[in-house]
């Protein structure tokens, strides 16, 4: 396989904290950008007015530093030297300068310098701070760069570098399709079109019979001679496409449009399965993995057993201590729940204060036992408020009888929760 993972030395997976280096000579400047980076999450900065006193800062430990905020006309580099000085230690460079004419614009973009603002007022420190975020999170974004030209490659891997992104290589399709079968968490994939073994058409049509494009962005890329290739590529189900030769900007433009988008959607599929207050999957998320293992249960392909799980006298906790108590132990329930059970099993937030537990038992396992360490575990927290230690307990209801839907399992371990209330709660009955 082609050049796996970047491993380069300064690769931000290997900086402990996200420390940024701001030179600015003047004072006043680098105290508001200093003061406005503090509050972005992850963000320390170290403060220089100088080339020289960034050099020193370097020498004595460059790994620290994530990104750096430069200045570019410094009284000791007045004509933008410190790009050079960043760049020797593959520090990834935004500027904020007094002024930019056309000659210092192109200068700074063959530097690949990751982007840059003229200083006007407090926007433009904001957008230094946006950058510094998308950069501080492409850490965790995967691009995939398939090429079978090993200088353009790896071009494209210092390109993406400079922006913090994690990157991987293979020289045609069949090599990006192994690599995606290793990585499925890839968000984008960059491919060149004519490509030996397998093109960037066959790729992408590959592709696309698994992968929609708002789970896995492509980028197709070709000679700007070949006009008619752009609907092609995106008929095909790329979702970009560049023309090479291409300028640093637009490439990272369309980068970041695609691996945003790509973000976009899967943190809106994170927000759809989650119960926003316990962090455990909702109650629809739940039944639908709930349906699954019940299917492969009924095939013989394991057993489960299905537990309710309804806290006691939880109206009482809210009436007590108040609603924010009560959101208190029901997160500390469902922190509790997630422990103790499997990565195999379900638990998921059925409504208000009841939940959802699908076990899948192995040879040695007693459903009744699993239920029982459940409710001795709850029955043995006491959730702090007011001072107070206030006891916690729960009724439970279970079936391993898998005949029928789902539903109707759900209904018997339900009429066993009733059961466990009526018996006097704090109780594990099976159905
Ligand atoms: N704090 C908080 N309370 C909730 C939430 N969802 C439901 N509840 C409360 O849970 C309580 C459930 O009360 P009941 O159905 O009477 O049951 P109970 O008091 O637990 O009594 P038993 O189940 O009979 O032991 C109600 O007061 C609901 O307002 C929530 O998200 N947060």
């Amino acid at each position: 396989m082609t050049q796996p993972f970047d491993n380069n030395k300064n690769n931000a997976e290997t900086t402990a904290t996200g420390t940024v280096l701001i030179v600015e000579d003047s004072r006043a400047m680098r105290s508001l950008l200093s003061a406005y980076l503090d509050d972005v999450h992850h963000l320390n900065t170290v403060e220089t007015g100088s080339f020289a006193e960034a050099e020193r800062e370097l020498k004595q430990d460059a790994t620290r530093f994530f990104t750096a905020v430069l200045d570019l006309h410094l009284p000791d580099a007045p004509h933008g030297e410190v790009v050079d000085l960043l760049r020797r230690y593959h520090i990834p460079v935004i500027v904020l300068t007094g002024s930019l004419d056309m000659k210092q614009r192109e200068m700074m973009l063959s530097k690949q310098v990751v982007d840059y603002f003229i200083k006007h007022n407090r926007n433009e420190i904001e957008q230094v701070a946006q950058t510094l975020n998308r950069l501080w999170h492409n850490r965790q974004v995967k691009v995939l760069v398939v090429d079978d030209s090993p200088s353009f490659r790896s071009y494209l891997q210092s390109l993406l570098n400079s922006y913090r992104y994690q990157t991987l290589a293979a020289c045609n399709g069949r090599e990006a399709l192994e690599l995606l079968a290793q990585y499925p968490d890839i968000s984008l994939i960059i491919t060149d079109v004519n490509m030996p073994e397998m093109n960037g058409l066959e790729l992408i049509e590959t592709i696309r019979q698994e992968h929609r494009r708002e789970d896995l962005a492509i980028i197709g890329m070709s000679d700007a001679s070949r006009p008619g290739l752009p609907a092609l590529l995106l008929k095909t189900g790329a979702n970009d496409f560049i023309a090479k030769p291409f300028q640093a900007e637009e490439f990272f433009c369309r980068v970041s449009q695609n691996t945003n988008m790509i973000d976009y959607v899967r943190q809106l599929r994170e927000a759809a399965t989650r119960d926003f207050l316990t962090g455990i999957s909702n109650r629809r998320h739940a039944l639908e993995l709930a349906e699954s293992l019940h299917a492969n249960a009924l095939r013989g392909h394991f057993k489960i057993a299905l537990g309710m799980i309804d806290v006691d006298h939880f109206k009482r906790v809210n009436d007590n201590f108040g609603h924010l108590a009560g959101d208190e132990a029901l997160k500390i329930i469902a922190a509790m729940l997630q422990k103790t059970l499997r990565a195999s099993d379900i638990v998921g937030r059925y409504g208000g204060e009841e939940f959802i537990c699908v076990v899948v038992l192995k040879r040695n396992d007693d459903a009744k036992l699993v239920f029982e360490r459940i409710r001795a575990t709850i029955a043995g927290l006491h959730f702090q408020t007011a001072g107070m230690a206030v006891p916690l307990a729960v009724s439970v209801g279970f079936t391993t009888e898998l005949e029928g839907s789902l539903l109707q399992m759900i209904a018997r371990a339900d009429s066993a929760v009733y059961q466990a209330k009526d018996a006097g709660r704090n109780r594990v009955i099976r159905h």
